[in-house]
């Protein structure tokens, strides 16, 4: 690897009056390197994505930029933001032109340029379009475009894909690491803040994990898997169990945590049999309890009948989003994440753990493999029966509530078939 880091960053502290956003962080990137950032909401990934950027002074520590001391806005990185912040006014190529106009190139190449790069991410025949005439996908990818118009070394990506629907990020992703492998963008490194783990084994060389309260580094996980990366290879899947294990707190492997799948002759373990709806209540009351929670407590709060909540526990456990120790429950980083995200992240990252479930990927790589996509609900119940006798009826409809919760699948009353929604 080159000896000439882009980014060094050294003991890099960040306060807000008395609070510590970050502290002690260091943190190297290298030119060629896709690094991802994941941690839960507050852990100061934006905040670090901002000190490197130049946007934000760090409190204390060093922050070099090709080994030179940085001081106010670093001209060499552009930011990528979630939210798309196009001008409504403007159309694509103008919008564009824009960032062109801010580096002060020549407006006789403003629009030549702007062409190339709306070229470049695709866009091609939607130069005078408005924003508000674009999907979500199109608007992220002017998005895009008008940051590489500033030529970045280094690009800064701040959840680029989390306000797209699921098929949508999935194109603009595979658009992005197509442009980045090809190197047909001058940018030399890629540094972007993710909460998808799976997001993050797919694209990133390496995996950076912090946690909050105060935000630091807890992990650097290298991916040295080639591109293209598939899903569903056991490295690509031992690796996002090792990025959980780290931002869930667990030690023992996923395996041992989730059992075998249905039909390997080991014994399955069973679901217990909580809605996930209900479990947003428990994980935000946890969070306002700051992280822990006396299980007695908790149950006085969430009513007098402790066998609703014995299950809910077994589930924010099996999820990965808290864990029970001597009386109390704690939130994992994971579980701070999910009690400040939106609904749609919420699904999202626990579509991520669903699919670490051996009963629920069963079905849903079944529904995968079918032609129609159309699975009889008979057909999971014969297999189910003699792994869980009576009990199998009522583990596929906890299967089937788990699934639809996180959209990964969903359930046709009428034909009694399970089914895959995008198709
Ligand atoms: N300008 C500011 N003034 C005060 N506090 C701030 C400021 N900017 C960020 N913070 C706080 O610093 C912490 C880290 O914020 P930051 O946005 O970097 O976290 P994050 O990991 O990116 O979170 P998210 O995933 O929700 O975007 C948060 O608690 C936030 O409230």
């Amino acid at each position: 690897m080159a000896s000439n880091p882009l980014v060094t960053l050294h003991r890099v502290a960040k306060t807000f009056g008395h609070f510590h956003a970050l502290r002690d962080v260091s943190l190297v990137i290298e030119p060629g390197e896709l690094v991802c950032l994941v941690g839960p909401s507050g852990c100061g990934k934006s905040t670090l994505l901002r000190i490197i950027a130049g946007l934000t002074a760090a409190t204390h520590g060093e922050v070099r930029y090709r080994g030179e001391r940085l001081r106010g806005v670093n001209p060499h990185t552009a930011i990528v933001f979630q939210t798309f912040a196009l001008f409504p006014w403007l159309t694509v190529l103008e919008n564009v032109e824009v960032a062109l106009a801010a580096r002060r190139v020549e407006k006789a190449r403003r629009e030549a340029r702007a062409q190339e790069l709306v070229d470049l991410v695709g866009l091609s025949g939607f130069e005078s379009a408005y924003p508000r005439e674009l999907s979500g996908g199109m608007r992220q990818k002017v998005g895009f475009a008008r940051a590489l118009a500033v030529e970045p070394e280094l690009l800064c990506l701040d959840e680029p894909f989390s306000a797209l629907d699921v098929l949508s990020a999935e194109a603009l992703r595979g658009e992005l690491l197509e442009l980045w492998l090809a190197r047909s963008m001058p940018t030399q490194a890629i540094l972007m803040v993710t909460h998808n783990i799976e997001e993050a084994v797919e694209l990133a060389d390496r995996i950076v994990v912090m946690a909050k309260d105060p935000g630091r580094v807890l992990a650097e996980i290298a991916v040295p898997l080639r591109h293209p990366r598939s899903r569903k290879d056991t490295a690509f899947q031992a690796l996002v169990d090792r990025v959980y294990a780290a931002v869930t707190g667990r030690t023992g492997s996923e395996s041992e945590v989730q059992g075998p799948a249905p039909g390997t002759g080991g014994a399955l373990r069973r679901l217990p049999a909580a809605h996930l709806d209900a479990l947003g209540g428990l994980v935000e009351k946890i969070a306002a309890e700051n992280g822990r929670a006396d299980l007695p407590r908790l149950a006085q709060l969430v009513g007098p009948d402790f066998t609703a909540l014995a299950p809910l526990l077994e589930a924010a456990e099996r999820l990965g989003l808290a864990r029970v120790e001597t009386g109390d429950i704690i939130l994992t980083p994971l579980g701070h994440e999910y009690a400040e995200a939106s609904i749609p992240v919420r699904k999202e990252i626990i579509a991520g753990r669903l699919l670490r479930v051996p009963l629920i990927r069963w079905i849903y790589e079944i529904l995968q493999q079918d032609d129609n996509q159309r699975v009889d609900r008979d057909y999971f119940l014969e297999r189910l029966l003699p792994e869980f006798g009576e009990e199998a009826d009522s583990q596929l409809d906890v299967a089937i509530g788990w699934g639809r919760f996180a959209d990964l699948f969903a359930y046709d009353q009428d034909s009694h078939e399970l089914y895959l929604e995008a198709g």
